[in-house]
């Protein structure tokens, strides 16, 4: 099912999942340990992060510089399979610009389209220092909304090359939304008019990225709605478990931490879990009471302080599967 639909039919917030490949080398088994954790709560879909190849740099003993090139992070298709056909949850595989030619991405639609995965998430990808120079034959999709009209196009049986007669795929498309503003984007409006833009192509549903002061999130609410956006807009959320996060999250994902979060990780640092949980806790419980669609939690690698977070919400039968 779509997650448009799984939004447009439950009378209960929805409470949603999103996890990372293992790193080459590793076993999936930790990933479905995970997912047999959350599954008690009855994810309608799960979200898997797609990651491009990056450029290693290693200095041989005559001084010169070899460069490696490799995917860290390989496997989505292949997990979104997995969790398909293991849980009969939806998975929502997300599909990135950033080091991917756009035929690429067409074999990998075909991919999604034959395994009867019919959702996505529609991002541009992080471009990373080590990120790999555009070296490849093909075409590429510079913003998310060229991949947003790339998926839609497909929609419509039109592929890269003119095929009569082509298969129409059905996607379900998400965008990602930035309640704090896109670090690139010179302002906060500007940022929401690109947004808009990614909706009025056929984005479905928009994530946003993760926040630690809701009054963030309500405001960007308010001005998607009077810039027009009318589609979903689903808080994603992570949980706050270690002081150095107070650091690694503004670093890498350009966000604010409120004065009063930080104060009490950094007078409690070896509390920082209970902390970050009880402040989850406290942001779910508001943005459920006052209307958010769902919640989307980052839980990647692990699951447990989510799950302390859900366990302490009102929620009803449906979101929860009690
Ligand atoms: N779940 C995930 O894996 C997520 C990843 N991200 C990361 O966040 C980053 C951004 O991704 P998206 O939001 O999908 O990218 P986007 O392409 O929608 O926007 C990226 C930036 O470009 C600007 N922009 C967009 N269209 C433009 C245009 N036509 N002219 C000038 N500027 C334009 C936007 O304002 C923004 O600052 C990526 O680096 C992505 O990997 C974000 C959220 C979720
Ligand atoms: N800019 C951006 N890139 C992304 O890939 C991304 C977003 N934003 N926002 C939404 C989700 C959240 N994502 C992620 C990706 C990785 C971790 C992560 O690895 N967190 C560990 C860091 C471990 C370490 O210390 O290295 C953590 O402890 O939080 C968290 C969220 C991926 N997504």
């Amino acid at each position: 099912m779509k997650v448009i639909e799984h939004y447009d039919r439950s009378d209960e917030p929805l409470i949603s999942f999103e996890i990372i490949p293992p790193k080459r080398g590793g076993s999936v088994k930790k990933v479905f340990d995970s997912l047999d954790q959350v599954m008690k709560y009855n994810p309608p879909f799960i979200d898997v992060t797609y990651h491009a190849a990056e450029s290693h740099y290693e200095e041989l003993s005559d001084g010169t510089i070899k460069r490696h090139i490799k995917r860290k992070r390989p496997g989505t298709i292949g997990l979104c399979a997995a969790i398909k056909h293991k849980y009969g949850v939806d998975p929502v595989p997300h599909l990135i610009c950033e080091g991917f030619t756009k035929e690429e991405t067409e074999d990998a639609l075909i991919e999604l389209n034959y395994l009867g995965i019919d959702n996505v998430l529609a991002i541009r990808g992080d471009k990373a220092d080590d990120s790999v120079p555009r070296i490849k034959n093909g075409t590429f999709n510079q913003f998310a909304v060229d991949l947003v009209d790339q998926i839609k196009d497909m929609n419509s049986g039109q592929y890269l090359e003119n095929i009569t007669n082509a298969h129409q795929t059905d996607f379900c498309v998400g965008v990602a939304g930035y309640p704090e503003k896109h670090f690139e984007a010179p302002n906060l409006d500007f940022d929401i008019q690109m947004l808009k833009n990614k909706v009025d192509r056929g984005g479905d549903y928009i994530v946003t990225q993760m926040f630690f002061d809701n009054e963030a999130y309500f405001r960007f609410v308010d001005k998607c709605r009077d810039a027009g956006i009318e589609c979903p807009i689903v808080p994603g959320l992570k949980v706050l478990t270690r002081d150095a996060h107070l650091n690694f999250l503004p670093k890498y994902f350009h966000l604010n931490i409120p004065e009063e979060l930080s104060h009490e990780v950094q007078a409690n640092p070896t509390q920082a879990r209970s902390i970050g949980i009880e402040w989850s806790a406290q942001q779910c419980t508001e943005l459920l009471e006052k209307g958010a669609p769902g919640i989307h939690f980052y839980i990647m690698g692990d699951p447990t302080p989510a799950l302390d977070v859900i366990e302490q919400l009102p929620l009803g039968h449906e979101a929860i599967g009690k």
